[in-house]
């Protein structure tokens, strides 16, 4: 288990700290399966699940939901059949706060639960 899954979020402001490159690599190890992909010049983390169908990925699309509703931190959540593409990064930054390697932390234990 990875001593972020345990963390609680920060309220963030437009002034808190984007994550630096060295930052970046330790949190990382932390959440290995997670890929850090740039949209929009804006540096976000994500990670695609799979499911035998549309019905447990949408129950694990409404637990991720939960955990973001209790932290106050939110995702961007694609839906498919099979399939839950989850994108985190702050929007009040534009880009990879520590919240967002908490919150990926968190989802990737929605699956152990
Ligand atoms: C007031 C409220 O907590 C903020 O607007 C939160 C809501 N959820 C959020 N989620 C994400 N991912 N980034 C934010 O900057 C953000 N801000």
């Amino acid at each position: 288990m990875s001593n972020l899954e345990n963390a609680r979020c920060e309220a963030c402001h437009a002034d808190a700290p984007q994550v630096s490159d060295e930052e970046l690599k330790e949190l990382m190890r932390e959440i290995p399966d997670w890929t850090p992909v740039t949209k929009d010049n804006v540096m976000m983390l994500q990670r695609e699940f799979k499911f035998k169908n549309f019905k447990q990925a949408l129950a694990f699309t409404n637990r991720v939901g939960d955990l973001a509703e209790e932290e106050k931190h939110h995702p961007e959540l694609v839906t498919e059949w099979g399939k839950v593409t989850v994108t985190w990064w702050t929007h009040a930054i534009n880009g990879l706060h520590k919240n967002d390697f908490i919150m990926a932390a968190k989802t990737d234990s929605v699956l152990d639960a």
